[in-house]
Formats: structure tokens, C-alpha cells, sequence
């Protein structure tokens, strides 16, 4: 026989705060309870029963089979178990959980507060009856009370507690779950002696459990699946391809000019954007598939069950017609666009992990190739990734041992074939490989920070080069240095071009900053205010391969430009698109119309030099008259009297 205390902490701190004095102790075996409720306070809510120690003088909680033994318990007078029952009727009634005591019939005994108002049962009509009974007095439950049968016998059969969660509808509207438990009690002989069922709800617990999956699971502005949940479905997608045999595709999408849309609209119209396209993304695939927002402007779609690759090129085909209409975004015109990667499984990649990344190179190469593209994954993209890689090295490695240097390419006026500066173009000859042309590595560059370091050191470089030419005696003469996009976004551009004018000692009035079309388009404020500082520090800009980009002429207006460079398409394609010429002359007349000089680029035969004549430029450079030539070649030429005549174009 042991001998319980029950420390009624619970109690005790209650009822002091309460300012109520209440003694809650247990006497001795067969677990009669002695406690007072000197009021008897329905709102004593316990969240445990208090502390049973056990001989040995280990604590447990005092728990709710402990109160069922208890109630059953018939030791002591009639005095104490008068009070005994009106303590547990107290306790239980002030439980804002579900708590009824049945015999071995399954019979309701006692049944408190919170279980008859939740059923609407009248205290008297419970008792003595089974679920099947009560189901018919309170028909609303009666799915409720059907299964209350079945687990009261479950319960009996395992002879030990069961739990398990159940969903209660509720007759005012809407349902609770709860968590609820069955504890069956035996007598010695083993006989069926009583079943306490508890219920608590857990509905606030669950609603906040699945909130916060779902926030951890979704993307918040288009509440489509975010990365996390993305990965769980392609590796859950894998596994059932793998058991069925079937192809998988994953399509990773890029919105096209969505950091335009976000510069100049601003950021709430590019989340309205952004909203649209997972609308009109999910419009394009079957229920089945998955499509979700892995951050910024970037979406992926996981296509199961395909029989063959062209269902995942019908996809995207439909994906990028779908979002390249325009969207009406808050009384704004938007139009956007997409590229798409493809990875197919099992062709592409064994896992997840790979089938992303090669969906990643595949995107690249339809990003490369001028947006509003698709490509499925091939082998030798991995091979071009270890090119870059190595290039990515190597350019490092050149820029630290001095194998880089400039070559510059005269910059001739139409008119009298006067030489009136020169464009630096960087070059790099490398041990091994020989000259590679910047058009290889200035991508690479830009795709890591090397772009900075490369682009601080032509800018160093041309200027120390003016510099040298000044103290040679050579005429002032203009030299342009190209500017890729990501210096010219980059905050410390403007510190860095002051400070080596500052360095270098050069007269700004000598240095020209050549940014492209598209460059000057994105982010249109910003370049703005850029282009105008640098006008400011006395450098003259340059609008590199015009015409190439989608300026919108009001925008060009805004800007302080000094030259506009019309790109060498319009020369070379010259003799087949013969309305080029009204291009180069409406381009003529806008620059001269903007105050700016007109320069052609890529000119390389007679024919295209008095073509542009004609067409009234200002100035052109290309083959005709002279590739890019190392400084000193460059200098001997400028001191020539006549250095077309005497040498002739090149
Ligand atoms: N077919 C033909 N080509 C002609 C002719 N005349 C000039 N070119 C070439 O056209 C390119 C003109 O430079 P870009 O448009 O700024 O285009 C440049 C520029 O965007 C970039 N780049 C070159 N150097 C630098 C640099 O120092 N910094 C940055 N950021 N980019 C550079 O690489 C591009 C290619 O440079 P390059 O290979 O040097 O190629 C140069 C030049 O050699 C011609 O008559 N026919």
C-alpha cells in the first residue's frame, strides 16, 4: 500500500492568488483524496492535477486515472465521501476540457461541465446511457458519439490508454479538434471496473501549427510553395518517377526585365507583376504539377507523370506566350517575358540537386541568348561552366601578373579623316591560350566581382596612358573607356573615378565613359543621376551600340549625353536591309537633335565610310581605317601628318 501526498501547488498558487485558502493533501492508499474547496470556484482552472510521491519518494504528476481511481475509490466515511464528490464534481466541472467517467458497460457516469455543454446534453439526461444513446438525443454528434463507441471498446480491448485526435463538428458552425484520451479501468480479477475519456481542445495549437508550416512552406506575396517546400516535392516527385518509371521535367523560369519593371514602376507594381505571373504560371500546368516562386524573379515548375520530353516543351512554350501578353498592373501596361532551363528526369540528373543545376546552366544559355527562350539541359553546358570556371581563374591570376594591357582604336572624323581620340579596348594574352577576346572574358567578369578590379584598372590604365601621352608632347586627344553594367551599378563607381583623376593628375575633359543603350535604360533614375555626376566631374559620355537596345526616346532626352555610337549591325547588314539607312539617318538626326555627336561604329570598306558620310555622321571607327593598336603604334600614328595616306587604312 503506498502512501501518496498530492502537493497541490497548482491549487495552493491559485488560490492565493485568489486570496482562498485551500488545502489540497492526499491521506493515504486506495487513493482517497482529502481537499477544500472552502467556495466552490468554478474557475479554478488547474493545468496539472498536482504532485503524487510515491514511497520511494519519487514525484509524478497527479494525474486525471488518479482522480478516476479516485472517484471510484469507496474507503472512508459517508462524511468523506460526500465531500470527496463534491471536490471532484468541483474540479471537474472547472476543467475547460472534455471529461466523462463511464462504467464497464460503457455507461456515462459522470460527465462534466464542458462535455454537456459541448454536446448540449442536459445534466440529467447523460447519465447511465452509452454513446449509441446519447447520439440520439443530440443527433448533430451522433458521427461523434458512433466512433465514441468503437474507441470506449478499443480502449477495453488493448487494456491499456489510447489516444488519438478527432475532429468535432460544432452545432453553432465550424469544428474543434481534439486531442482526446481513454483510460481503461480493471478490477483485481481483471474484470472491466470504469473508462475515463478526456478530450482537450488542441484547434488554436493545430491552426497555429499549420499557419506556421504553410508560412514556412510558401512564398508570403504569391503564397506559392517557396524553396523548402519546392525540394520536398521534387524529392518526393523523384520517388514516385523512380517507382513508376515515368519522366519528370523541371522547368526553372527568369522573369524578363523585371528589375526594369521594379526600377521604374516601383516595387509595389513589382509585386503586383510578380503576383500576375505565378497566377498565369499556375494557369499553364495541371493540378498535379507544382509550380513555385524560389526567390526574386525566379519560378520553377515540376512536371510528373510525362510519357516524353515534348510535354515539357509544350509547357514552357505555352509559359513564355502566357507571360509575354501584357499585364494590366494598376492602370500600368506591363510587358515581361520569360526564359526557361529544362532538366529532364532520369536523362538529366540522378537527384534533385542536379537537376536544378543543370536547369540552371540550361537557363543561362536561353538567357544568353536574348531572353523569351527555352533550352533543355545538354552535356556540353557543363563543359562550358568549367570553361568559365577556368577563364573565371585564370583572369584573376592575369590581373595580379600584369598580362592584361590596352590597345586603343582610333576614332576618325568623317568629315576630313582626322584622328580625334581613341576607344581603350582591353586585351589579354594569355601564356597558354594565346589572345582571348574580351568578348569571352568581359561576361565572365561580369558574372563575378572581378568585373570591378578589371574595371578599375583600364580606367587606371587609360588614364596613366593619357598622362604619358601629355608628357610626350602628343595633342589632347579623347579616350573612352568602355563601362560594363555591373560597374556601372556599382556604388563606389563614382569614388573610384574621382579618385584616380585625382591620382593620375588627368584633365577630365580627355576621358570619355562609354555605358550601353540597355545599361542606361535599367534603372532609369539611378543612371540618370549617375551620368549626370560624372558630366558634373567634367568626364563626356558616350550611349554605346545604339540602336540595339528599346530606349524609349522620351527617356533619351534626360539624359546628359555626349555621343551617341550607332552599333556595327547597322553597317555591316548595310547593303541587305536597306532600311537601315533611315535608322542611322533618324538616329543622326536625334543625336544632333539632343545636342550630341554621332558616331558609327565598325566601318570596313569604302563604301560604308561615305555611305555614313552621306548620311551625315560625325566620326567612325573601325578596319577600314584601323584595328585597336598597342599605345605606342597608336601614338606614332596620331603624331602622322596624314596617316591614312601615308599608311593607307588597315
Ligand atoms: N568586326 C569589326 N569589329 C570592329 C571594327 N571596328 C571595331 N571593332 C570591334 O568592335 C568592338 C568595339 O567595342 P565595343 O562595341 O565597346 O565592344 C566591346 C566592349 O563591349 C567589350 N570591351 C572591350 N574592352 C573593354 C573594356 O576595357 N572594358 C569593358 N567593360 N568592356 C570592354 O568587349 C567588346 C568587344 O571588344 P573588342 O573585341 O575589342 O571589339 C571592339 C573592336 O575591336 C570593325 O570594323 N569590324
Amino acid at each position: 500500500m503506498a502512501n501518496h501526498t498530492i502537493y497541490g501547488n497548482q491549487h495552493r498558487a491559485l488560490a492565493s492568488r485568489r486570496g482562498l485558502p485551500l488545502k489540497c493533501h492526499h491521506m493515504s492508499s486506495d487513493f482517497s483524496v482529502q481537499t477544500s474547496f472552502p467556495n466552490s470556484e468554478r474557475d479554478i482552472v488547474p493545468e496539472s492535477y498536482g504532485e503524487v510521491t510515491d514511497c520511494a519518494g519519487s514525484k509524478r504528476p497527479f494525474s486525471l486515472e488518479d482522480l478516476a481511481e479516485a472517484i471510484q475509490s469507496d474507503t472512508g466515511s459517508a462524511e468523506d465521501l460526500r465531500l470527496q464528490k463534491e471536490w471532484l464534481t468541483t474540479l471537474i466541472d472547472a476543467l475547460p476540457d472534455i471529461v466523462c467517467f463511464k462504467d464497464a458497460n460503457n455507461r456515462c457516469l459522470v460527465a462534466n461541465r464542458f462535455y454537456l455543454d459541448l454536446f448540449r446534453l442536459d445534466s440529467n439526461d447523460y447519465v447511465n446511457r452509452t454513446a449509441q444513446e446519447l447520439s440520439r438525443q443530440s443527433p448533430f454528434y451522433e458521427r461523434f458519439m458512433t466512433t465514441c463507441g468503437t474507441t470506449d471498446e478499443q480502449a477495453w480491448n488493448d487494456r491499456r490508454p489510447i489516444s488519438f485526435e478527432q475532429t468535432i463538428p460544432l452545432l453553432e458552425g465550424g469544428e474543434k479538434i481534439f486531442d482526446i484520451q481513454k483510460v481503461p479501468l480493471f478490477n483485481g480479477d481483471g474484470g472491466r471496473k470504469g473508462l475515463v475519456m478526456i478530450g482537450r481542445d488542441v484547434t488554436e495549437r493545430k491552426l497555429a501549427a499549420a499557419r506556421i508550416h504553410h508560412l514556412a512552406h510558401h512564398d508570403s506575396l504569391t503564397s506559392l510553395p517557396n524553396r523548402v517546400l519546392f525540394q520536398e516535392r521534387m524529392r518526393d516527385a523523384l520517388a514516385q518517377a523512380r517507382r513508376s518509371g515515368c519522366m519528370m521535367a523541371l522547368l526553372l523560369l527568369d522573369l524578363d526585365k523585371f528589375k526594369e519593371v521594379n526600377d521604374t514602376l516601383g516595387h509595389p507594381v513589382g509585386d503586383l507583376l510578380l503576383r500576375a505571373v505565378a497566377k498565369r504560371l499556375l494557369s499553364c500546368v495541371r493540378e498535379t504539377d507544382t509550380v513555385a516562386r524560389l526567390g526574386g524573379d525566379e519560378f520553377a515548375v515540376l512536371l510528373t507523370n510525362l510519357s516524353d520530353a515534348d510535354g515539357a516543351s509544350t509547357v514552357a512554350e505555352t509559359i513564355i506566350r502566357n507571360i509575354a501578353e501584357p499585364f494590366g498592373l494598376d492602370d500600368n501596361e506591363v510587358v515581361s517575358g520569360v526564359s526557361a532551363g529544362i532538366t529532364i528526369f532520369p536523362d538529366d540528373g540522378p537527384d534533385a540537386q542536379d537537376l536544378l543545376k543543370n536547369a540552371d546552366l540550361a537557363l543561362y544559355r536561353s538567357k544568353n541568348e536574348g531572353r523569351g527562350r527555352y533550352h533543355f539541359y545538354v552535356a556540353e553546358m557543363d563543359q562550358e561552366v568549367q570553361n568559365r570556371k577556368a577563364i573565371e581563374r585564370d583572369l584573376r591570376h592575369a590581373l595580379a601578373t600584369d598580362q592584361l594591357c590596352l590597345h586603343y582604336q582610333p576614332l576618325v572624323d568623317l568629315e576630313n579623316g582626322a584622328i580625334l581620340g581613341a576607344e581603350a579596348l582591353v586585351r589579354w594574352f594569355h601564356p597558354e591560350r594565346g589572345s582571348i577576346p574580351p568578348s569571352i572574358f568581359i561576361p565572365v567578369a561580369e558574372r563575378s566581382e572581378l568585373i570591378f578590379r578589371l574595371g578599375r584598372w583600364v580606367l587606371l590604365r587609360a588614364c596613366m596612358q593619357i598622362q604619358t601621352w601629355h608628357s610626350q608632347g602628343l595633342p589632347p586627344l579623347q579616350i573612352s573607356v568602355n563601362l560594363s553594367p555591373a560597374q556601372f551599378r556599382h556604388p563606389d563607381l563614382l569614388d573610384t573615378i574621382r579618385s584616380i583623376i585625382e591620382q593620375t593628375g588627368v584633365d577630365p575633359a580627355q576621358l570619355q565613359l562609354e555605358i550601353t543603350e540597355t545599361i542606361a535604360m535599367t534603372n532609369f533614375d539611378y543612371s540618370v543621376q549617375v551620368l549626370r555626376e560624372m558630366r558634373d566631374m567634367g568626364l563626356s559620355i558616350a550611349i554605346d551600340d545604339f540602336g540595339t537596345g528599346y530606349s524609349s526616346l522620351n527617356y533619351l532626352r534626360h539624359f546628359p549625353v555626349d555621343k551617341l555610337k550607332i552599333d556595327r549591325s547597322f553597317v555591316v547588314d548595310f547593303d541587305h536591309h536597306p532600311g537601315n539607312d533611315a535608322i542611322v539617318r533618324a538616329i543622326v538626326n536625334l543625336g544632333h537633335g539632343i545636342g550630341a555627336k554621332v558616331n558609327v561604329e565598325g566601318i570596313e570598306t569604302a563604301e560604308q565610310l561615305s555611305f555614313m558620310r552621306d548620311l551625315a555622321c560625325d566620326e567612325c571607327q573601325g578596319f577600314y581605317f584601323s584595328r585597336a593598336l598597342p599605345a605606342e603604334e597608336y601614338a606614332r600614328l596620331v603624331t602622322l601628318a596624314d596617316p591614312w595616306v601615308q599608311d593607307g587604312p588597315k
